[in-house]
């Protein structure tokens, strides 16, 4: 029996459209003699839909697009559809209004749907807020074969694998128990570094545990500040790897699945990413180039400082977007460096996209004039320093409002971290390119774009002078901030190991820069709370997955032996 996984690329929200891409896939499945198509969990809406959910027009309207679609299928193709479902139960004080479910459609109907059973709560997932778990595990007879179907979540509590059990139910054991002859898991699972050879590892334990082939169909695209990598995969009963789909991409793919020896024959396997640097490289092209068209933008603009974060931003956009698209501002004062201009032309050179020049020593002068009595008498200082950020966000945002561009925002996760921003200012934008990049990440990014590309697309300017706010003369981000080696560092053990303060100190951090690093952190939630959306590359990014108070103390606390 042919198998084929449909790894589409849904717009959230965008119901016929969704349904199109999936009868696309259908048609070419039919034409290559496939029985069964694969799409991902909730593949009509998108995932993940949020409180679209809790419009019932909206749950009314996915119900009748998948009927539709039930009837449009080509015949004899079974194809599994991620939807909703109401729950009849509802009613019952505590229960939930819906499941999160997988549609079988054949013969132009609506055969049976399967509910998810284990719904993930942490980090970004919500599902508890809409959902009610599925009590039975899920299966269905095609031809001679058992296929057991699970949701993505419903594989993530393989108790051996991970040492722990998160969910007192096993969807898989149950499967397992129950002699199905394959497991699919429809799935949208999204991107963080290393999250692929996870996945896989954990399957191939699951796989050679229960002895079950699995096939593995996940969702690709961006979806604001959601990245879903693709990458869908097949294993057989000994864990090994018989297909996988490309990364970053939508793509098609079918897997045989051989009734003699009840197992999965070898496929097409496309190659995982050697670096991770070119693993998050695509992964952020792609989270730009979604986030633009989902929201129906053709051009960005950003300011150009010849700095490297605004370059690996302008590189990042050239590619997701075509170099016609991407518009540098340079916006020189009377402290930027002559380099800062020469970096930043090199730049755009190297690109080949569109600059202005717009100097802003006189807006600043206008400025000065206008607070001069109020100020008269204060010592220059980070109101005055901020005035030059401020004035080049309000002239970024009279571009993106005067000729409809999407503005760029260009602070990486070390400066979201730490503060080391301007509300109003260089926080302007709609997007947050690389608020989950550490600065040391950014440089490798660098480098590695450009030995990937062999040439110098971030000139060596931009990656060996020292990074600077030039908010006044000299300045460097060193003065105010530990190196970034250190810097970030600490904000991994803090941010993504959850180590106190006692335990970074004991790795041989000095005791003062840690706790400032703590101080600063809790102290810029009110900026991060008032950032753009940012793209989501690690484990623990200040998006949705992140909620910290902003009135609080608790960094503080060192002293107290917390
Ligand atoms: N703009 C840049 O390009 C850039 C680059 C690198 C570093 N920096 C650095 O970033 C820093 C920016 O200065 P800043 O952080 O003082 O200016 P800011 O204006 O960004 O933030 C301070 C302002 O935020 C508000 N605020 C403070 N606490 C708040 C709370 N709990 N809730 C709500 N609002 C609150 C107040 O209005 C306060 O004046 C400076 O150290 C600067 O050197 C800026
Ligand atoms: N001189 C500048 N021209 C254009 N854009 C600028 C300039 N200086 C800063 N910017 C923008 O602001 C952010 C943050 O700057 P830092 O150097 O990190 O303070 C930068 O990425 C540019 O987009
Ligand atoms: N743990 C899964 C959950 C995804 C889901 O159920 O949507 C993941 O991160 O991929
Ligand atoms: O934000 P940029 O581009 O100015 O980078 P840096 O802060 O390293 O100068």
């Amino acid at each position: 029996m042919k198998i084929a996984i449909a790894q589409i690329n849904p717009i959230i929200g965008d119901l016929s459209g969704n349904a199109q891409k999936i009868l696309e896939m259908s048609q070419q499945a039919a034409s290559e003699n496939v029985r069964l198509l694969l799409t991902p969990e909730l593949s009509i809406c998108g995932y993940p839909p949020r409180d679209l959910l809790v419009n019932p027009s909206f749950v009314e309207a996915m119900d009748k697009t998948l009927h539709k679609l039930a009837k449009d299928l080509p015949a004899n193709l079974a194809v599994l559809v991620g939807t909703v479902v109401k729950n009849s139960q509802a009613h019952i004080t505590g229960e939930k209004n819906l499941f999160n479910s997988i549609a079988l459609l054949e013969n132009g109907k609506i055969q049976q749907f399967f509910h998810k059973r284990l719904l993930p709560n942490y980090d970004v997932f919500d599902e508890k807020r809409y959902f009610e778990p599925g009590l039975q595990a899920n299966y269905f007879k095609l031809d001679d074969f058992n296929i057991g179907v699970t949701i993505c979540e419903d594989l993530w509590n393989d108790e051996e694998f991970w040492g722990k059990r998160s969910y007192a139910v096993n969807p898989i054991a149950d499967l397992g128990n129950l002699g199905v002859d394959l497991i699919v898991n429809l799935s949208a699972s999204p991107y963080t570094v290393g999250k692929q050879h996870l996945r896989e590892a954990m399957l191939k334990h699951s796989a050679v545990n229960f002895q079950q082939p699995i096939i593995y169909t996940n969702q690709v695209g961006g979806d604001d500040d959601l990245i879903f990598d693709g990458r869908s995969f097949a294993l057989n009963k000994q864990g090994e790897i018989v297909c996988r789909a490309k990364g970053f991409i939508s793509d098609f793919l079918t897997v045989e699945f051989n009734s003699n020896k009840q197992d999965l024959e070898l496929g097409h396997v496309s190659p995982v990413y050697e670096y991770e640097d070119e693993e998050i490289w695509n992964a952020l092209v792609l989270g730009v180039k979604d986030y633009v068209e989902k929201c129906r933008f053709s051009k960005v603009l950003l300011g150009l400082s010849g700095g490297v974060d605004s370059a690996l931003v302008a590189a990042i956009a050239t590619a997701a977007l075509g170099k016609e698209n991407v518009i540098g501002v340079l916006m020189p004062s009377p402290y930027s460096s002559e380099h800062s201009i020469s970096d930043a032309l090199a730049l755009a050179a190297s690109l080949d996209i569109q600059t202005q020049i717009l100097p802003i020593g006189e807006l600043m002068q206008s400025f000065d004039k206008s607070l001069y009595e109020l100020f008269a008498g204060t010592e220059f200082g980070i109101a005055e320093e901020n005035l030059q950020s401020r004035i080049r966000g309000n002239l970024l945002m009279a571009i993106s409002n005067k000729f409809g561009y999407l503005l760029l925002s260009t602070g990486n996760k070390s400066e979201v971290a730490v503060g080391y921003c301007t509300l109003y200012g260089d926080m302007n934008g709609g997007l947050s390119v690389i608020a989950d990049v550490p600065k040391t990440r950014v440089y490798s990014l660098c480098k590695w774009l450009n030995s990937h590309q062999q040439k110098e697309v971030i000139p060596e300017n931009i990656l060996t002078k020292a990074p600077s706010a030039e908010l006044k003369p000299g300045q460097v981000d060193q003065d105010s901030l530990p190196p970034y080696e250190i810097l970030d560092d600490i904000l991994d053990r803090l941010i993504h190991q959850h180590q106190s303060a006692a335990e970074i100190i004991t790795a041989g951090h000095e005791p003062a820069i840690v706790d400032r690093v703590l101080q600063l952190l809790s102290r810029a939630e009110f900026k991060r709370r008032q950032a753009a959306p940012g793209l989501k590359i690690t484990d623990r990014a200040f998006g949705t997955g992140w909620r910290m108070p902003i009135a609080s103390s608790w960094s503080a606390l060192r002293n107290i032996g917390v």
